[in-house]
């Protein structure tokens, strides 16, 4: 058996002499946390305009500030969101002041972050790594660029210049909707009430309404899956569905699965919902969605929505809420997709569009048919198309006369004759 070798021992290195100037200074505990956010900021950024580049659906940068991975999720998301309003000032600016060279380009998320710091932030000193130290060098010379740019915009002072790049500001209300299978409206309101301007929804029952930018992303009742943040537009799908307890209902696209455990609340937790999703990754994110809520009257199929055989095995079906992907026009607000690149220029990506237009057409069909054979013996046949139309997010809910042989065709008929299809 070989021996083992006995572990060499080396000399200890000699602690560095605080003369040495390549040390780093240490950091006050602002200076690391501001440092911190800059580089948490700057991988939200990545993702964010990488996705928008491509014009390819990510995550909202809520969802990504508020991924456990990221610690300082205030300044984070404060910094991300300030960058991207600035952002095609910042560009400018890095572009006249000829700052982004080759090395630069290659992080230049962090770089869009510390110049929105070193143009508008406040004074925090630029302390820590060396992008800010390769800034903090040429803030003279970014400073300068950008009042050259104000000058040539003729605008009357920076304020002015900078509200020419603005985004609108769109403000709505933060609205939550009471899972009603663990928590009646009322304590619901009397606990965030101890917190929050609340008040009831004067339309949709079992939603509140808080504030905008209310942060609710920590709050015991989300956590435990009491209330769910979940915008009106959104809520007011199963509520118009009203299904009744005992029904079968099929969510035909369901992931994340705002609204399908909506439906679970309201047939409270009677019957059965299929609750049907193509994506694996979103599969699964509906299951924690389901688990969170504590219904227990929920099926998760995974698979296409379109393979379902209409003359298949879900004869008990009373309600189809087919919610087909969408433009994500409707809650662009909420995402802050304003704020995105692609938002601030008018290019419409056409070819998206109709892509998403075809498959809603498919879907639709699809959900028609099955309407027409599985739903044979309900007089009550629901279909809700949210989004259907993506450029005008309209909302369509189709509620037929009890079943016969005409409606396929009248539905068909009225679908086409409204939306040209
Ligand atoms: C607009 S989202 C649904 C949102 C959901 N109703 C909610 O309220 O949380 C559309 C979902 O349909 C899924 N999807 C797309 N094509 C599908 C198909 N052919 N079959 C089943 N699900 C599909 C997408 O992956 C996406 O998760």
């Amino acid at each position: 058996m070989a021996r083992n070798k006995a572990p060499s021992v080396k000399p200890k290195p000699k602690p560095k002499q605080t003369t040495d100037k390549s040390a780093k200074p240490r950091l006050n505990n602002a200076e690391r946390s501001a440092y911190f956010a800059r580089r948490e900021a700057a991988k939200v950024l990545h993702t964010v305009l990488q996705g928008d580049a491509k014009r390819q659906a990510v995550a909202s940068i809520k969802s990504l500030v508020y991924s456990p991975s990221i610690r300082n999720k205030k300044a984070t998301f404060a910094l991300v969101c300030q960058t991207l309003k600035h952002l095609r000032i910042i560009k400018d600016v890095l572009e006249s002041a000829n700052i982004l060279n080759s090395k630069w380009k290659r992080q230049e998320e962090l770089i869009y972050i510390i110049a929105y710091d070193v143009l508008f932030g406040k004074e925090i000193s630029l302390v820590g790594g060396d992008a800010e130290k390769f800034l903090a060098c040429r803030k003279d010379a970014m400073q300068s660029a950008l009042a050259k740019l104000v000058v040539r915009k003729k605008a009357k002072n920076i304020d002015d210049f900078i509200a020419l790049y603005q985004p609108p500001d769109i403000t709505k209300p933060c609205y939550v909707r009471v899972n009603t299978l663990k928590l009646d409206v009322d304590s619901a309101l009397h606990e965030l009430g101890k917190q929050f301007k609340v008040q009831k929804d004067d339309m949709i029952p079992h939603l509140l309404v808080l504030p905008p930018h209310t942060d609710l992303h920590n709050h015991s009742l989300v956590l435990n899956g009491s209330i769910f943040v979940q915008g009106k537009a959104s809520s007011m799908v199963a509520a118009v569905l009203d299904p009744k307890p005992g029904w079968e209902v099929l969510d035909a696209c369901s992931a994340p699965g705002n609204k399908t455990v909506h439906l679970a609340a309201l047939m409270k937790g009677k019957g059965k919902i299929i609750a049907c999703e193509l994506n694996k990754d979103r599969a699964k994110r509906l299951e924690d969605t389901v688990r969170l809520s504590g219904a227990a009257n929920i099926e998760v199929l995974h698979g296409d929505f379109l393979n379902i055989d209409p003359k298949g095995p879900f004869s008990k079906v009373s309600a189809i809420l087919l919610d087909p992907s969408c433009s994500g026009s409707g809650t662009a607000a909420q995402r802050l997709d304003h704020l995105l690149p692609s938002r601030t220029t008018d290019v419409v990506d056409t070819e998206r569009l109709n892509r998403l237009a075809a498959f809603q057409k498919k879907a639709l069909a699809h959900a028609l048919s099955c309407m027409f054979s599985f739903l044979i013996d309900s007089n009550t046949l629901i279909l809700q198309l949210l989004s259907w139309y993506p450029s005008c997010n309209l909302k369509l809910l189709i509620s037929p006369e009890p079943y016969n042989s005409q409606n396929e065709r009248v539905l068909r008929g009225r679908v086409s004759k409204k939306r040209g299809i």
